[in-house]
């Protein structure tokens, strides 16, 4: 699902964070490993208020993996715990709770030296739409199911997930915005499926992507579309492009549209291998 957010959304959206903010122990925030700073909330740091957080970078399994292990260490510089996970299969989760025990572990040390009751941590997910909340919460919930034995359905109807490793989790999401500010990280969003397709020029995003690729992963773009650098003139790269995958008529015109999709639709489904769009800001 793909919201188009006005001011009354947003304000809104944060309004449903802040108001479960009391409930737990920690924010996971969730964040494309593609994407880590285009796909955060730009105002996550007001909006959580110093609630103790854990960045989770998901979609590792798209993401450059060298680059997800520099985006790491750079949140751990800035002294935010990160960790990358891959929803869909389920992997990392087990890192991804260490992590969270490891953040909160002074708090729950107070709690057991003041004579409280051992509890488990309670955790919200917090991310823009498209960056996996869904799956994770499902993927976390299913271990439960798979682990306690419970009866498929019914953690439907609970506020919390109980998983068998020491977290609760809300079984809702909050959903914030993406950041709008730049040209640049509306391409990124729409290169990657996190903003809809109607809201960019489409042409726009392919042709940023295929100058990305030049930039940062030539030889691959070379592989595929035999460009190692590409020419000015981007008609000329949409017409080759055009002929090797038949999206040209039988006159000789280019399928301008059709080109266009072929590319977003290589990036998105991996045909470039894993990609990173956002380069930390040391590297940039
Ligand atoms: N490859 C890959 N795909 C993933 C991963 N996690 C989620 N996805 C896919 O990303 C898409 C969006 O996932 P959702 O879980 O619906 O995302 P969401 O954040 O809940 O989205 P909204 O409901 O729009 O807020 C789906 O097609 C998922 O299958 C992952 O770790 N790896």
């Amino acid at each position: 699902m793909t919201i188009q957010w006005f001011p009354g959304h947003m304000a809104k959206a944060r309004r449903q964070v802040t108001e479960k903010l009391k409930l737990v122990d920690i924010i996971f925030e969730l964040v494309d490993a593609r994407l880590p700073l285009s796909s955060r909330n730009p105002m996550i740091d007001e909006i959580i208020n110093q609630k103790p957080r854990l960045v989770i970078l998901n979609k590792e399994d798209m993401a450059d993996p060298q680059m997800t292990k520099e985006w790491i260490r750079y949140f751990k510089e800035q002294g935010v715990e990160a960790v990358s996970v891959n929803s869909q299969a389920g992997n990392g989760l087990d890192k991804m709770v260490k992590a969270a025990e490891g953040i909160l572990q002074e708090k729950f040390d107070r709690m057991r030296a003041r004579g409280m009751k051992p509890r488990a941590m309670r955790a919200m997910i917090v991310g823009i739409p498209n960056v996996g909340k869904s799956t994770l919460i499902n993927r976390i919930a299913k271990k439960n199911i798979a682990k306690t034995g419970n009866m498929p359905g019914v953690t439907k109807a609970q506020q919390w997930i109980k998983t068998a490793k020491n977290l609760e989790l809300l079984d809702t999401p909050g959903i914030l915005w993406p950041k709008f500010e730049d040209p640049e990280t509306g391409y990124k969003l729409a290169l990657t499926g996190a903003i809809k397709d109607s809201i960019l020029n489409l042409q726009d995003v392919a042709i940023w992507g295929l100058r990305y690729l030049e930039d940062k992963y030539s030889s691959r773009l070379e592989e595929r579309y035999g460009f190692k650098e590409l020419p000015d003139d981007m008609a000329h790269v949409f017409h080759q492009i055009g002929e090797r995958r038949g999206a040209i008529s039988t006159g000789g015109e280019v399928d301008y549209d059709k080109v266009t999709d072929i590319i977003i639709r290589d990036v998105r489904s991996g045909q470039f291998g894993r990609l990173t769009f956002d380069i930390t800001p040391e590297k940039a």
